[in-house]
């Protein structure tokens, strides 16, 4: 059996994951952590794994507790920025532990990220619009920001340049933000969990990528096999498609 701590433990997604681990054959939840407790190597409980679904404002901080304290772990919370990746790359390699982060474990979602780079070189021009529940507390999501980075590296490659856009005056920003140089829309409502769309247009032509989680059991296959993959691992991986072997 897996010995697996969730920290974020009874928010909906660390909820939600503690449900998934206490239905899997192979996993058993040792430790939960939720504001307020704290990360040290007696309280994991003999934990292999955590599991961290938290806020972006805390979980590089919970990565560093979680790998002082002898346990792997896989990151689900969204707002990761360069240099905390390279802290957590740094720390992980040092201590002889893995850290998976991924800013999506939906299937769909892995797979429209890779879908968007596959077609990214093939059109003229790229947007992303990401859309989800009232309740969360960053924008644009860490899907978003993945897969426009996946499409600018994808068009740098093919020697793609500017995208056509005539656009001369735009005083509210609606246009959207740019993640290296995408635009990225994000939207905010009642009703929803967590889609997403990727444009992409050619003169004539407009090819669709579009994925969405109903449910927050959706996100539970892929955390899942986080859990089993980052076993056994060092270092940092970004990406659940980098232990899918897509
Ligand atoms: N990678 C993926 O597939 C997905 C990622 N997410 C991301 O997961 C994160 C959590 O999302 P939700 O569950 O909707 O948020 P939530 O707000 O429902 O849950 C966050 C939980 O973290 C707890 N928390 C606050 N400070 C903490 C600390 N220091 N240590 C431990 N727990 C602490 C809160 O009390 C709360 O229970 C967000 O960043 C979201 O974008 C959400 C869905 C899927
Ligand atoms: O906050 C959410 O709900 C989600 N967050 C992740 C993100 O920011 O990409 C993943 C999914 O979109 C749901």
């Amino acid at each position: 059996m897996i010995r697996v701590a969730v920290t974020g433990a009874k928010g909906r997604m660390g909820s939600t994951v503690v449900q998934a681990v206490t239905d899997a054959p192979d996993m058993e939840v040792v430790a939960l952590f939720d504001a307020g407790d704290e990360i040290t190597p007696q309280s994991v409980n003999g934990a292999q794994v955590a599991v961290d679904f938290s806020i972006p404002s805390v979980t590089e901080s919970n990565v560093h507790a979680l790998l002082d304290a002898g346990v792997d772990v896989v990151v689900g919370t969204t707002g990761w920025t360069e240099e905390s990746y390279a802290r957590v790359r740094e720390h992980a390699e040092a201590s002889g532990r893995a850290v998976l982060i991924a800013p999506n474990f939906a299937m769909g979602a892995v797979l429209a990220m890779k879908f968007a780079a596959m077609a990214a070189p093939y059109f003229e021009s790229a947007e992303v619009i990401e859309m989800h529940h009232p309740a969360k507390v960053d924008a644009p999501s860490g899907t978003a920001v993945a897969t426009a980075r996946g499409i600018a590296k994808a068009r740098a490659e093919a020697g793609l340049g500017e995208m056509p856009d005539a656009t001369e005056t735009d005083e509210l920003g609606s246009r959207g933000g740019r993640v290296d140089g995408i635009p990225v829309h994000a939207v905010r409502l009642r009703g929803l969990t967590a889609s997403e769309e990727i444009l992409l247009g050619n003169a004539g032509e407009q090819l669709v990528i579009r994925t969405d989680s109903f449910d927050r059991v959706s996100f539970m296959p892929g955390v899942l096999l986080g859990v089993r993959r980052v076993i056994g691992r060092t270092g940092l991986t970004i990406g659940l498609d980098q232990v899918m072997g897509l």
